[in-house]
């Protein structure tokens, strides 16, 4: 998933937006974007615990009050009395975006208005609000700069296509992650897992020859690898191997998750200008790339249509999944049709997975060992429950039913570090918001245009919702949340109770939505968990982890996802009496 951070913002306002100038409230001293000094012209920002200073606050004048009110005059709607964060550039630089975000949600509420220069952001981190924006009102917006950013990428695959696309296409795909399939993928998850639990035993037992009792590996890059051969697999049946080796076609895919991530954190929307493809060097690498991927993926397609299986096309029109030879996606999508999709849309389907599907997951692995990294008691409870419920084997799809503990343990890592952190949108019409738990209670009626953040990760962390809400508590989502004061918010209620093997939006009445809701919610989601579930049990199953350095040195870094500045290196050991070649199926 690609997310905006500090300096997408300032491209939004660089043009490819029609949008109605709804905030007058910036003045000279906060409207710094076109003074940037180059150096800030960078890709990624790195985490500053330096304290905000409050001097906005000071700067809140009577000039706001008039501009507010001169606002709401103007455009007709109840806009201009939303709280105000307005900024210098400044502020967002040193930090990652989201995280700026949820000092301003704490200081303006849980509706807000984020004012920069000519242009106003809403940033929303309330449930009730989040909830008819995704769910109730949710084809009144599209994905706003995100399609911008990712159309040249994933063409009108998913995630960036306009609802005529969308609809035939989310019809087509979702299908492919029926339950069945997702239990035959399980295997898939198991297989690839054990691939680098091997890689690592195979390091523990070269070093040990040196009386070295353990390694020191960047996990991230694992995780990486595990969940490219996954999504390899799974979505088009292709084994990139790259857990252990490094191939022209991995190079490509890696090539352009980088770009896609440079884009969404450029001030400048460079690959628009007609010659840049030609002249700048970092462009005609990334066409090369997508050259090669999509040169795969025609392969790919070309081979799957050629071998249509009949036996499976007949089991899947009779929706016996359980007598699918090939599960992966791609088969389903060329053989469910019956007849020929267009090769264009099949390939924009499938790069749309890759990309959504890799280092989303990835980083929840990341940041599940970094927190059980730091809780050492719970990362024993988490192996005892691996020991009781696998001992020696690869988790099955059963086995995913019964590790409830591990199950958690994703949720809430998800929960403190959502992928992407912001979800974004943009008003196809005029709406009104309901009232918020904070703040105005009578809702905001915006006008056709405005951009909005859902701030997942205030919401994730909102005191208003969660106890301790920055604290690792995996336990969490067992206990029943009762809400005594937010109107309109059904409070939350444990998982297990509803049936459902995570917890989820629904539970939570969209306080936890890792996954987004409504129509365009993630496709992937039970496909996600279940992989990241088998990959951290099968690892558990094997290590101890410990964090090389202080978890302070871990530094975040935003792009398509929160990850790490320079990896999660940790100090690997053999768990006491677990001997690796016994895994059995
Ligand atoms: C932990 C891993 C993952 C996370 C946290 C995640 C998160 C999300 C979120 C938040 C959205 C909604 C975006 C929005 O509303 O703007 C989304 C959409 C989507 N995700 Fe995922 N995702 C994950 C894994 C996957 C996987 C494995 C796949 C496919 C194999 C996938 C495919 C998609 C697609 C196709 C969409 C667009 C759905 C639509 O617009 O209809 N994701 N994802």
């Amino acid at each position: 998933m690609v997310m905006l951070n500090s300096s997408t913002i300032s491209s939004l306002s660089n043009s490819f937006v029609s949008y109605p100038n709804i905030s007058l409230a910036h003045s000279a001293n906060t409207f710094q974007i076109p003074r940037l000094p180059r150096r800030y012209f960078f890709p990624r920002c790195e985490v500053s615990t330096k304290s905000r200073t409050d001097s906005r606050k000071s700067k809140r004048t009577l000039f706001d009050n008039a501009s507010n009110y001169l606002t709401n005059f103007l455009s007709g709607s109840r806009i201009g009395s939303m709280p105000i964060a307005e900024g210098a550039v400044s502020d967002l630089f040193g930090k990652p975006l989201f995280i700026s975000l949820y000092d301003w949600f704490i200081e303006h509420g849980s509706v807000y208005k984020l004012a920069f220069g000519p242009k106003s952001f809403l940033v929303v981190s309330d449930p009730i609000v989040a909830r008819h924006i995704l769910r109730e009102n949710a084809f009144a917006y599209d994905k706003g700069v995100l399609a911008d950013i990712l159309e040249p990428i994933m063409g009108k695959g998913l995630i960036p296509a306009d609802l005529e696309t969308w609809k035939p296409r989310r019809k087509a795909i979702v299908p492919g992650f029926h339950a069945a399939f997702l239990e035959a993928m399980v295997k898939v998850f198991g297989d690839c897992s054990e691939r680098t639990v091997k890689k690592l035993e195979a390091m523990l037992l070269t070093a040990q020859d040196d009386k070295i009792k353990h390694i020191e590996m960047d996990m991230e890059a694992e995780f990486s690898s595990l969940a490219l051969d996954i999504i390899g697999l799974c979505v088009f049946n292709y084994d990139f191997g790259s857990v252990t080796r490094e191939s022209p076609v991995i190079k490509a895919v890696y090539g352009t998750l980088f770009e896609a991530e440079h884009r969404s954190t450029f001030y400048i929307p460079y690959w628009k200008f007609p010659l840049a493809r030609w002249l700048v060097p970092r462009q005609r690498k990334f066409h090369e790339d997508l050259k090669v991927i999509n040169e795969c993926l025609d392969n790919l397609i070309t081979s799957a249509k050629a071998t249509r299986q009949e036996d499976d096309i007949e089991a899947l029109q009779g929706r016996d999944y359980s007598q699918v030879k090939d599960t992966s996606l791609l088969r389903f999508l060329v053989d469910m049709k019956g007849e020929d999709v267009d090769d264009k849309q099949l390939r924009d389907d499938l790069m749309t997975m890759l990309i959504a599907g890799h280092e989303t997951t990835a980083a929840v692995l990341t940041w599940a060992v970094f927190m059980l990294a730091q809780n050492p008691d719970k990362m024993v409870k988490a192996q005892s429950e691996v020991d009781v419920i696998l001992g020696q084997r690869k988790p099955t799809f059963e086995c995913i039913k019964k590790l409830q503990y591990i199950r958690l343990i994703i949720a809430e890592a998800l929960r403190l570090y959502p992928q992407p952190p912001l979800l974004i949108r943009r008003a196809l019409q005029p709406d009104t918001l309901p009232g918020g738990y904070r703040g105005d209670k009578e809702g905001y009626l915006i006008p056709q245009g405005t951009d909005i953040f859902i701030s997942v990760y205030n919401l994730h962390r909102s005191p208003y919702l969660w106890d301790n809400p920055h604290k690792f508590e995996p336990e969490r989502f067992l206990v029943p949340k009762e809400n005594k004061d937010i109107e309109g918010w059904a409070g939350f209620s444990p998982y297990r109770n509803q049936g459902a093997l995570y917890p989820n939006e629904v539970i939570s009445d969209f306080a936890f939505l890792p996954f987004g809701g409504g129509p365009r919610k993630c496709v992937g989601d039970q496909f996600a968990l279940m992989e990241a579930t088998v990959g951290l049990a099968m690892l558990l199953q094997k290590f101890d982890l410990e964090l090389k350095g202080s978890p302070e040195s871990v530094q975040i870094v935003t792009g398509a996802t929160i990850h790490t500045k320079n990896g999660l290196w940790c100090k690997i050991k053999r768990r006491e009496g677990i001997q690796l070649e016994n895994i059995v199926s």
